[in-house]
């Protein structure tokens, strides 16, 4: 079935810069693109995380210009797995033009805000607390010596709610004796409700280690970046939590399939993308039985798609 294609590319500046152990990223890019099948239209996002390993800008906009002004829906169905961000938005433009429109109500959904790196996360999470009374909360560590992190940690915990939860997501910063010593601290925290990629992408086998010998539950983001990773993390023994960016993990249709076949722990989490990506996200994750809150609590960074603050 052929569409018309129409895409734009934008480019969106943080709020604040969004410091980790990657580095500091300020601009989120990406393609919204809109297929039409000449009676309604519907619209996907392309949001690539190359630093994640998905395809890059240039890579995905050449991908786009290719097609020109029409696709079929038989060209979207082999995209190959190396543009994985076209793939998901692709098809979830495509499934949005299929199936009724699923409104998402995002206000019973429960979010996990992301906070600042170091000690700006002390005074940043009231706000956010005051406005949205969540449940959860995460903060990039790595980025500052181990030591003054543990520290601001433990001042953290003292002052949040009781009943708020707290993710630490070292985004591959550690090395092993570096998350022995940061575990060895949250095994008596309860507030933490788990460490995200505490070790390099690579080091599976250590991070089953070191969940089997520490309290604190681990999740993996970094190393289940794409559907193939998550795949080989599931059947090499991963009993921790899986963080799923979905927007970089290709087909929706597929991820949601092997969701639903396999019991996961899992927790999906934003790219930083505009509400086009974000509901289509949301829109496929509901069809998934998970309690954990939705890493999606990002407004402290990104602004709304035409550059308002909202
Ligand atoms: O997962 C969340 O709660 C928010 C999104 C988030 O933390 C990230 C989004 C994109 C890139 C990363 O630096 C970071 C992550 O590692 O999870
Ligand atoms: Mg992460």
């Amino acid at each position: 079935m052929k569409l018309k294609l129409n895409f734009d590319i934008y480019q969106r500046r943080f709020k604040q810069p969004l410091r980790t152990s990657h580095g500091i990223w300020q601009i989120r890019e990406g393609i919204i693109i809109s297929l039409s099948n000449g009676i309604d239209f519907a619209r996907g996002e392309i949001a690539p995380l190359s630093w994640f390993g998905s395809e890059t800008m240039s890579q995905a906009l050449e991908f786009c210009q290719h097609w020109g002004d029409n696709i079929s829906t038989e060209d979207i169905a082999k995209i190959p797995d190396r543009l994985p961000a076209c793939q998901f938005a692709f098809e979830s433009a495509w499934l949005n033009l299929t199936q009724p429109q699923v409104n998402i109500a995002l206000d019973n959904l429960d979010f996990c805000y992301l906070l600042p790196a170091g000690a700006t996360a002390l005074n940043a999470w009231q706000k956010i607390y005051q406005q949205q009374h969540n449940t959860t909360f995460k903060w990039k560590i790595g980025v500052y010596p181990l030591a003054q992190e543990i520290e601001i940690l433990q001042q953290l915990v003292a002052t949040l709610p009781s009943q708020v939860k707290l993710r630490l997501d070292a985004n591959e910063g550690l090395n092993l004796t570096q998350a022995q010593q940061l575990l060895a601290v949250t095994d008596n925290l309860t507030a933490i409700e788990f460490i995200e990629q505490p070790l390099a992408r690579d080091c599976l086998r250590e991070m089953i280690r070191l969940s089997q010998e520490y309290s604190t539950p681990l999740a993996l983001d970094e190393s289940v970046a794409s559907f193939l990773q998550l795949q080989q993390a599931d059947r090499q023994g991963w009993q921790g939590i899986f963080t799923i960016k979905a927007a970089i993990m290709g087909f929706p249709s597929r991820l949601i399939e092997y969701c639903q076949q396999h019991s996961l722990d899992i927790v999906f989490s934003s790219v930083l993308e505009t509400e086009i990506g974000r509901d289509a996200v949301l829109k496929f994750a509901r069809q998934l039985n998970h309690p954990r809150a939705f890493g999606f609590g990002v407004e402290g960074f990104i602004r709304g798609i035409n550059g308002t603050t909202n």
